[in-house]
């Protein structure tokens, strides 16, 4: 396992071996020693699955109380996904990281509670599975526009015209966001 601190401080890749052969692939998905290794001691109390059609952006999504940490992966397809540091306080808030995560390389990546999450999906279909460190929390769920001008993420669009849900199209820019409704920093 190759763990990768991201340019986003917080944010860490981690790039399992995969074991190829004739019947297909071996990857090992979690070990609770991979998040202490690249520094995070969290606990994971929920899995999430979603399946999306090429095009589809989920996100970007918050939880403000009990913000999640999510590791997330690609269990199927290919998708470009993306981190954005919104903690109030954050020496790096807005600052945004990409990456591909797809059912090639099964890479997966680390993402802090407090950060907004979102993904565009490249492949004709993606399945999207990820651990959560805290339990879903509807009534504080909480999302940025995807396309905020500010924040800038260079979403590989291509040919590709975003399908976004009606909640996801109307999530305020992150500079009309309130502090007391952004996670706080915690150093
Ligand atoms: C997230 C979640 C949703 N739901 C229910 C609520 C809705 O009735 C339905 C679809 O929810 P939503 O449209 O919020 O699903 P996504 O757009 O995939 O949201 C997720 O997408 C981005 C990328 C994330 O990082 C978050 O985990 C999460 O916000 O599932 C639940 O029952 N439990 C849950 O944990």
């Amino acid at each position: 396992m190759n763990i990768i601190q991201t340019p986003l401080p917080g944010v860490v890749l981690f790039e399992p071996r995969v074991f190829a052969d004739e019947r297909g692939f071996f990857v090992e998905t979690f070990r609770e020693t991979w998040l202490a290794e690249a520094g995070h001691h969290v606990r994971f109390v929920q899995d999430n699955h979603s399946r999306s059609r090429r095009g589809v952006l989920r996100g970007l999504h918050y939880q403000l109380n009990e913000p999640q940490g999510k590791l997330v992966r690609v269990a199927r397809g290919r998708v470009f996904d993306v981190a954005v540091d919104i903690r109030h306080g954050s020496p790096h808030f807005g600052r945004w990281h990409g990456v591909i995560l797809d059912d090639v390389h099964h890479r997966m990546v680390y993402i802090p509670p407090g950060f907004a999450h979102g993904f565009l999906v490249l492949s004709d279909e993606a399945d999207f599975v990820y651990k959560c460190t805290a339990y879903y929390d509807a009534p504080s769920d909480r999302g940025i526009a995807w396309d905020d001008p500010d924040l800038a993420i260079d979403w590989p669009l291509a040919d590709l015209t975003p399908q976004v849900s009606a909640k996801d199209a109307h999530h305020p820019r992150l500079c009309r966001v309130s502090p007391d409704q952004l996670p706080v920093y915690v150093r």
